[in-house]
């Protein structure tokens, strides 16, 4: 038993914290690369908590309550109450409900996380919508590097089939950019080799 919120949080957060660490090894070893080396050194992270209230009725469009975006930090956990709403985007377009089950948590690779391996990890465009009438409580695990580390990809990343696709940058310089620029391509267009020259029209995470 905890003696107040705060206490329960606080040890969540650090559970949390330690999981998101966890995986991350297993990825960055999975890749044989040392993770104390290339990351976990320099990480932080911040837990958040999340209310979405029953939209106005009627309800407007689609009641949307995070809209559709993709997580800029490195690696994010996220759990629920049992009133579902996280929706996914796969290539092709379409939204697809990603249901939670009770108790479980969801895990969802964020921007640095795709510069970091080069490309192979993705970050899934994500959303929430409140359909039903009831209140949706989230919350979130926020991974990410502190902010003067650099996020650079490892040369055992590259080769002929995985060319260097992003220049070295810091978190705090890329989250900055992203918040003038809201733009789903931030990534790419921040620190990506390949990207279109900027100013080209394209959808935005507002949309
Ligand atoms: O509340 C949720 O389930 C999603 C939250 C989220 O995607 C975010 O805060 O970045
Ligand atoms: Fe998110």
């Amino acid at each position: 038993m905890y003696a107040n919120c705060s206490e329960a949080v606080k040890e969540m957060s650090g559970k949390m914290q330690e999981l998101n660490l966890v995986i991350m090894k297993m990825l960055f070893t999975s890749y044989g690369l040392d993770a104390d080396e290339h990351h976990a050194a320099d990480t932080a992270s911040y837990f958040r908590l999340m209310k979405y209230k029953v939209p106005p009725s009627p309800t407007p469009a689609d009641g949307i309550g995070l809209v559709a975006h993709t997580d800029k930090n490195t690696l994010t956990i996220l759990g629920q109450n049992d009133v579902q709403g996280l929706e996914i985007q796969p290539k092709n377009g379409s939204w697809v409900p990603a249901v939670i089950p009770d108790g479980a948590f969801i895990a969802i690779v964020g921007d640095t996380l795709k510069a970091w391996s080069n490309g192979r990890l993705h970050p899934v465009r994500h959303r929430v919508v409140i359909r039903g009438e009831e209140e949706r409580y989230s919350w979130g695990c926020f991974l990410m590097p502190k902010d003067d580390s650099t996020v650079a990809v490892a040369d055992q990343l590259v080769d002929g089939d995985h060319p260097l696709m992003y220049r070295p940058f810091t978190y705090s310089d890329y989250l900055s950019y992203f918040v003038h620029n809201l733009s789903d391509d931030a990534l790419e267009l921040y620190a990506g080799f390949s990207s279109p020259p900027v100013g080209e029209s394209r959808r935005t995470c507002m949309d």
